[in-house]
């Protein structure tokens, strides 16, 4: 099965665009798992469980499990994920970049040791630090083309022979490289943030249907989605994963599983309403 078959399947069956990530941050863990050994485990372990019938994705962020020497924690959660919901792709947030040889222990890091679905990857260092990850059949990785901070403006917006360098990413990696590996649909997808909607609407109008776009930025860094939905729908009214993270982890309420849960079943609510309507 390719990735995309198992995101087909899995938008299908949840009837859900939202993507939940997985930031476990120590310091806002909830107090009666604070100290424990197991805690970032039993944390996404609770969250994921939670929120499970609302997402079409998780994407666990690297960083905050490796920053704890908590990567074992990490192992477990995608095993708990696959076994639990085996339906759900994971997506880990990892950004690597480098040349080819260690790019390919990158992809190994993540689609042996933690089976994901799917990996983010930076295109700065070109073709060969990501075509060894295409070597993977039946993962994908999703690309970083107009990142959700304002300092990804520094870079991706300058212009390139009349094209700014965000669109010629977009170009690049869903047709010329993919192209060049002779990669499957769906195989390379790209970041848009959704702080940034104009953009999105760019790149997928210059990418089309059937190239899988990870929408991070609604939630805690105020991307509207509506607009989110509006500028990055494809034409068969899917194509998005759109990530909220501290927002749904975090979420304020008495019982943290509840109020995650419901801040997930709001977020595809929302992400669904804008759906009824939006041009197709
Ligand atoms: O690749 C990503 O996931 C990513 C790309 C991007 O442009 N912006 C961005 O925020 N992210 C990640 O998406 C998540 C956003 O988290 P929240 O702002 O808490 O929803 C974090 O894990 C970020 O590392």
């Amino acid at each position: 099965m390719t990735f995309l078959d198992k995101l087909d399947a899995a938008w299908a069956a949840s009837g859900s665009l939202l993507t939940v990530g997985l930031d476990p941050d120590l310091s806002r863990l909830p107090a009666e798992l604070r100290g424990r050994p197991d805690a970032v485990l039993e944390f996404c372990r609770e969250i994921v469980d939670a929120t499970a019938a609302y997402a079409c994705a998780f994407k666990p962020q690297i960083a905050y499990f490796a920053a704890e020497g908590a990567e074992e924690q990490l192992e477990a959660i995608c095993r708990h994920i696959r076994e639990k919901h085996p339906g759900i792709p994971i997506v880990l947030d990892a950004k690597r970049g480098d040349i080819g040889p260690t790019a390919a222990q990158y992809a190994r890091e993540a689609f042996e040791r933690y089976r994901a679905d799917a990996v983010t990857v930076n295109p700065y260092m070109g073709y060969d630090s990501v075509a060894p990850y295409l070597d993977w059949r039946d993962r994908a990785v999703f690309v970083l083309c107009r990142t959700s901070n304002p300092g990804g403006s520094d870079l991706q917006f300058l212009t390139l022979e009349g094209e700014p360098l965000y669109l010629r990413v977009a170009r690049l990696t869903t047709q010329v490289w993919r192209e060049r590996a002779d990669a499957l649909d769906g195989q390379l997808g790209l970041v848009v943030g959704a702080t940034f909607p104009d953009e999105l609407a760019k790149v997928r109008a210059t990418v089309g249907a059937g190239v899988p776009i990870l929408v991070p930025g609604v939630g805690a860094q105020g991307g509207s989605v509506p607009l989110t939905v509006q500028a990055g729908l494809d034409t068969r009214g899917t194509g998005l994963l759109i990530n909220s993270s501290r927002a749904i982890l975090y979420a304020p309420g008495e019982d943290w599983r509840a109020a995650a849960a419901a801040a997930a079943r709001d977020t595809r609510d929302a992400i669904n309403a804008a759906r009824i309507g939006a041009p197709a």
